[in-house]
């Protein structure tokens, strides 16, 4: 039996990104959202921040609109995402760490330390019909009370990974590849769906796209960064080709 494809999430995020640079409407995120599917993404990734610094409130009804494509909603864990995403009913909804002061996501949500603030966001989405997804550590502790509350999709945080690999390549990265390959085990025991993201570009995706376990990859600013120079459908294809190419080669 073949095993099912891995999944591409692209994340859009940074096309709001560089909209807002002039506060006007182009470029439109709906616009790469209509674009996506035909260059090969599975699902839509779009990130509402509490302080709005790229995807705005609008950006989902449009997103929605322009693709037929499911939407995984990124939310910090706060009354206010919560409303929104229950009311907007995305297919997926990620609850993520968020810092103000932050350049982007440092690390994965302590669910075990937030465990009762987030244990009722998580039946509220469920309840609206969303996947709920926690991205987290790659960490047996997170994983366990994340199968406590009830989400049944975890995206293991890859930015550790992503800046070991930048500094020194894969020998640099080999001990936190093995963490999140444990960790992406260790989840599916607990009947959970591994995700992973954060940080993923077309020189490092193939070690993590080649864990047989993780379901699906969200990738967003390196992608729209590639997309200035080669087009979002060239930069979409390539990454969809990288991870067909470690499936396969994991298959041999
Ligand atoms: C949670 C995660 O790793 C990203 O999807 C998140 O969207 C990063 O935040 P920015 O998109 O604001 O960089
Ligand atoms: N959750 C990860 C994501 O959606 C995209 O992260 P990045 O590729 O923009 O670092």
């Amino acid at each position: 039996m073949t095993e099912p494809r891995q999944r591409l999430g692209l994340n859009i995020d940074h096309v709001a990104t560089i909209r807002n640079a002039r506060g006007g409407v182009h470029p439109d995120p709906a616009r790469a959202a209509a674009m996506a599917h035909a260059a090969g993404a599975d699902g839509l990734t779009i990130h509402l921040r509490e302080d709005r610094r790229h995807i705005q409130d609008a950006d989902l009804q449009k997103v929605r609109e322009a693709s037929d494509l499911p939407i995984n909603l990124e939310m910090a864990a706060t009354e206010e995402m919560t409303q929104i995403a229950v009311a907007f009913k995305p297919h997926a909804a990620c609850i993520v760490p968020e810092k103000r002061e932050e350049r982007t996501t440092e690390g994965g949500l302590d669910v075990a330390g937030l465990h009762n603030q987030i244990a009722p966001m998580v039946r509220r989405l469920a309840d609206a019909g969303c996947r709920v997804s926690l991205f987290i550590e790659p960490d047996p502790v997170q994983i366990a009370v994340a199968e406590v509350l009830g989400a049944p999709v975890i995206e293991l945080h890859t930015g550790r990974f992503a800046e070991l690999w930048l500094e020194g390549g894969a020998d640099a990265a080999s001990s936190e590849l093995e963490r999140i390959r444990l960790a992406a085990v260790e989840a599916r025991k607990r009947g959970l769906e591994p995700h992973a993201g954060h940080g993923l570009t077309f020189d490092n995706v193939k070690p993590i796209a080649a864990i047989p376990e993780v379901a699906e990859l969200n990738i967003g600013h390196f992608l729209i960064g590639e997309a200035i120079f080669t087009g979002l459908d060239q930069a979409v294809k390539r990454m969809r080709a990288l991870m067909d190419e470690a499936q396969a080669e994991r298959a041999r």
